[in-house]
């Protein structure tokens, strides 16, 4: 139960948890009265709504009645005789308490703006103007100095150059996120090239691994075997009420780190702060959840500052229930249309939790899902650079998992709309390669089902530069989490096979890649169409510049999510899939083509994500999913208009 107290310059004021009541000898509260309250202390409640989330300034955050008794003009006001009261006395007793002495852990925030200035959703720091450090109580508290967002953005973008360690920025944009949440965004949308590899790939993952001794502020929710029964009270602790996307992990397959526990919590985060800097939602409106079931991860189970429950992971009935209740729980607390994301699950419970609850929940696999998409986008373009269509190509992949089967499947789908044959035919344009070698009939009895479709006639193979060689694929796609797969004798195999092999080395993080970019344009003359999961540096090849692509669902959830969100959309399809990626493929410009791209620069994201959203929308309404009615006329103009942004508000 949150409490928060709030004191106003002329008087004290507390406000009480919304469900306790005030009456009664058992209230804690029993002693305060209700007083009407001192004008300026009204004028700022009623003026510091954030229009966003129709909050209000001062203490709008979790389970206060503040909000109300603001609306109202009232507050409680202490009883000087209850003991509780301002000033320099220690009233809470946490340091007369003796060691042995059980406190409450009452939170305080001081109305006079020392409150404003920490909390990260309305601090502006040095940007707050004289009039605000009037009326908000802040004088003295901040330097003489005012300045402007975007002076302080161009400060923070110094500081960040500073770090020379990856680590150490993704820190910094952290402490930042939990000080100023505009400036972040602001900072990570004006500078959206350069500090993606921060807050996101390859940056996020070695902050996973090492999240419990960089762990300062929990972020997100962290839901374990210990909340089993009480979800639901557990999802109702978050402050934000009004929550449209989740995005929730269980750890199991962090990128291409593997098992990575309760410290994969940096994903969902990393993960929705693109909602919102890539695809305008509302910060207030994203949810990261990691759900701990315990972790295999034998070295977190020996770090003394693992944060996760010490326990091999619960599976089966146990895994299932806990997972059950917790969607349940979702759908209850915040209705049909909350969009939940599922991230990063091993592929064990990937699949099943997506068939599962894809009939009766809005979800979205992202790794088999998010992926198709964004790699479907990458390879309609890259038809300009080798002519024909998808029809006319054969597709090999390393990895026969999550994001490899489930782009397999949209490349058979689109192909199968392009050619009106029936899916079963077009499969067949596509063979996987699995930890054990080539996917193929003989092996059928032993594959796990999602591999099923993939096994079509053919000797075994075991290594994959003789799958290239007699599959002769025109596309190469890596989805094995495996780093330096794609050897040399490898993309040399393809060269030999193509004027202009297509080579995606998909997995993340960098460490991880198939091949390097450099690798990629090295081995293949400077001929290969390359694009990689994580960010590579451009390379010069025998004179020639080679700008890589960056070939990451990144580019399709947020602005999914946003036409999801916007047509308050019930249930994902395919066909939505499919139209987002061609939506990415149709913002792909010539001045990008003669770069050698086949995907669009990250800098234009936010346009790019309107699209997608807007084609998403129009795909849903069509299929008649969509349930905010009537459809806006012009998707593209709403979805912007719907978007985020980072500016500050100005204070009354
Ligand atoms: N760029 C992007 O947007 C995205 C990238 N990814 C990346 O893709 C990678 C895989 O993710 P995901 O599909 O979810 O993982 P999965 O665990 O579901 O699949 C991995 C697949 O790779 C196979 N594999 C593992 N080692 C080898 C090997 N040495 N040779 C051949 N195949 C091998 C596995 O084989 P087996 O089945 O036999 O165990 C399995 O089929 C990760 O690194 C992830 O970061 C994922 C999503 C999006
Ligand atoms: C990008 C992504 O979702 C992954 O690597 O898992
Ligand atoms: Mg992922």
């Amino acid at each position: 139960m949150s409490r928060r107290y709030v004191y106003g310059p002329q008087s004290p004021i507390v406000s009480r948890p919304s469900n306790t009541s005030i009456s009664g000898s058992s209230s804690p509260f029993s002693n305060y009265q209700r007083r009407r309250l001192p004008a300026k202390v009204v004028a700022l409640s009623t003026a510091n709504r954030d229009h966003s989330n129709g909050s209000v300034l001062l203490d709008n955050r979790s389970g206060t009645t503040t909000l109300q008794e603001m609306r109202d003009g009232y507050a409680e006001v202490v009883d000087p005789k209850s003991g509780v009261v301002g000033g320099v006395q220690d009233v809470y007793g946490e340091d007369t308490a003796t060691e042995d002495q059980p406190v409450t852990p009452w939170a305080v925030s001081v109305a006079s703006g020392y409150s404003l200035l920490r909390d990260p959703h309305h601090n502006k720091g040095l940007a707050f103007n004289e009039k605000e450090r009037d009326s908000h109580y802040l004088c003295g508290l901040l330097p003489p100095t005012v300045v402007s967002q975007e002076l302080q953005v161009k400060k923070m973008m110094h500081n960040i150059r500073n770090y020379q360690v990856p680590l150490q920025r993704y820190m910094a944009m952290m402490d930042l996120q939990e000080r100023n949440q505009r400036l972040f965004y602001k900072l990570l949308m004006d500078n959206v090239e350069e500090l993606l590899p921060i807050v996101y790939t390859p940056t996020v993952g070695e902050a996973c691994q090492k999240y419990g001794s960089i762990f300062n502020r929990p972020q997100g929710l962290f839901i374990s075997l210990k909340e089993k029964g009480k979800i639901l009270e557990v999802l109702r602790n978050w402050p934000e009420k009004n929550i449209q996307v989740i995005v929730v992990t269980d750890g199991e397959r962090i990128l291409g780190l593997g098992d990575l526990g309760c410290q994969g919590m940096g994903i969902p985060v990393g993960k929705l702060s693109l909602y919102t800097a890539l695809g305008g939602v509302r910060p207030s409106a994203c949810l990261p959840v990691t759900i701990d079931v315990g972790t295999n991860n034998e070295e977190l189970l020996n770090d003394e500052f693992y944060i996760g429950l010490r326990q091999k992971r619960a599976t089966g009935q146990e895994y299932a229930e806990l997972l059950h209740e917790f969607m349940t729980a979702v759908k209850q607390n915040y209705g049909e249309k909350v969009l939940v994301q599922f991230e990063d699950f091993a592929n064990h419970n990937a699949f099943n939790l997506l068939e599962k609850y894809g009939t009766t929940h809005l979800v979205f696999n992202d790794d088999i899902q998010g992926t198709a998409s964004v790699v479907l986008a990458g390879l309609i373009s890259a038809m300009k650079f080798v002519g024909g269509s998808l029809a006319d190509h054969t597709f090999l992949f390393l990895g026969a998992g999550e994001a490899g089967t489930g782009i397999a499947e949209l490349i058979a789908l689109e192909i199968s709309k392009q050619t009106n044959l029936p899916v079963e035919e077009t499969r067949k344009k596509v063979w996987l390669v699995d930890s054990k070698g080539l996917i193929v009939s003989s092996r059928a009895e032993s594959l796990q089902h999602f591999k099923r479709p993939w096994a079509h006639e053919h000797e075994p193979v075991t290594e994959l530069v003789d799958a290239v060689n007699k599959i002769k694929p025109t596309v190469l796609i890596g989805t094995s989490g495996q780093g330096k797969t794609f050897t040399k004798e490898v993309v040399e195999a393809m060269s030999a096979l193509n004027e202009k092999p297509i080579i995606l080395a998909l997995s993340n993080p960098t460490s991880q890649s198939e091949c390097t970019a450099e690798e990629a344009y090295t081995w293949s003359q400077g001929r290969a169409i390359f694009a990689s999961g994580s960010p590579f540096e451009s390379v010069e090849y025998e004179g020639k510049v080679h700008v890589p692509g960056q070939s990451n669902n990144a580019y399709i959830f947020p602005g999914l999510g946003l036409g999801l969100i916007m047509s308050g959309t019930i249930r994902v399809h395919d066909d939505m899939l499919l139209v987002a990626a061609e939506a990415l493929a149709a913002e792909v410009s010539q001045e990008n083509f003669d770069k050698g791209l086949i995907y669009p620069p990250f800098k234009n994201i936010r346009k790019i994500s309107a699209h997608i959203a807007a084609k998403v929308a129009a795909k849903s309404y069509e299929l008649g999913l969509a349930t905010r009615l009537p459809p806006p006329k012009d998707l593209v103009k709403y979805a912007e208009s719907c978007m985020y942004s980072p500016s500050y508000r100005t204070y009354r």
